[in-house]
């Protein structure tokens, strides 16, 4: 697959204080590329270093081939964090407003903006005043104007947050469809479930630097242990003894023992003390939202290999 976005070596400081460090990342076309990371770890600073916002201290950025300073920016559609719409205007103002400045046609643009605000529910809004929407109107309208120019490449900065289910579905929709008619999307977002469903590959970053790179389902593969979640009252010393355990949890009388990689599942339960109680056992692997938890809380060891390949 083609890179649209190349990101070589990024570095960037504050006040003397390294933010991000040895970044390197691609976007391919078409696909759904997410950078994760706790709150505070780089992501947002990465990605307005890639908009331009900031200057990176050290590495470089390539966007279908052009170097940093000859990048076509209007082939881009940012979604930034904080949102902001002007606010004494009217919607369809707004949006043909935001799409001239990519230099996008405006009867296309027009068109284009009836038949979004139709799909997001937002029929007849288009005369109404920004001022006049709710906050999850308002984030539609927003991700209606980081499209409308058909960008090449688009950088959606926390899309779902304060979205109702249904608007979330659909905003997950949308953006797979835009990826399969060729958009290279790079996503960030906090919601695990949501990344693990919709995103092709992933990035994750912690305390500035890169942790995991990888295809989603090389990284559940490789990175997701499995984890065996036992119902009755048992004591720790007789669950310490059981082997292939890197950590065990205990909350009343459920137990989650998170076990090693190299478990087979069938042998391993037959290594089970007979003294254990057992009103009910399941065995399932990790979700993405645990690997994070574990990574973000420095729980979780990579194992060989991990994290360094997409
Ligand atoms: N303009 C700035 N001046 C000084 N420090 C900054 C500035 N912008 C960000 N930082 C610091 O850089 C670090 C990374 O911030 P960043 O916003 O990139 O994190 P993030 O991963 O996007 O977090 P979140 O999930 O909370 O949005 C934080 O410690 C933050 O305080």
């Amino acid at each position: 697959m083609t890179n649209v976005l190349t990101v070589k070596n990024l570095g960037k400081s504050f006040k003397l204080k390294q933010i991000i460090k040895n970044i390197s990342f691609d976007v391919r076309k078409g696909e759904i590329m997410a950078i994760l990371g706790p709150n505070g770890a780089g992501k947002s600073t990465t990605i307005r270093t890639i908009m331009g916002i900031m200057y990176p201290d050290e590495g470089s950025i390539e966007f279908n081939g052009h170097a940093e300073n000859e990048i076509p920016r209007q082939k881009i559609g940012y979604l930034p964090e904080e949102r902001g719409l002007y606010k004494n205007v009217k919607v369809m103002d707004m949006i043909l407003y935001l799409a001239d400045l990519k230099d996008y046609p405006k009867k296309k643009a027009k068109e284009r903006a009836l038949s979004y605000l139709a799909k997001f529910g937002l029929e007849g809004k288009d005369k109404v005043s920004v001022e006049e929407l709710s906050k999850g109107m308002g984030q539609k309208v927003q991700f209606i104007a980081s499209i409308i120019h058909e960008p090449e490449l688009l950088i959606l900065d926390e899309p779902f947050s304060g979205l109702d289910p249904v608007s979330q579905e659909t905003f997950k929709q949308e953006i797979r469809e835009l990826a399969n008619n060729g958009t290279a999307i790079l996503l960030s977002s906090h919601q695990m479930n949501v990344v693990e469903e919709l995103c092709d590959r992933l990035y994750m970053i912690h305390r500035g630097e890169k942790v995991i790179y990888g295809a989603m389902e090389d990284v559940k593969n490789e990175y997701a242990n499995f984890k065996c979640t036992i119902k009755g009252q048992n004591p720790i010393t007789l669950l310490e003894t059981i082997p292939n355990v890197l950590r065990i949890e205990q909350n009343g009388d459920v137990t989650v023992l998170y076990l090693t990689q190299d478990v087979i599942v069938p042998l391993w339960l037959r290594k089970l003390p007979e003294q254990l109680t057992v009103q009910e056992l399941s065995i399932d692997k990790i979700s993405l939202h645990e690997i994070f938890i574990d990574i973000a809380t420095d729980q979780h060891q990579l194992p060989e290999g991990v994290g360094s390949h997409a």
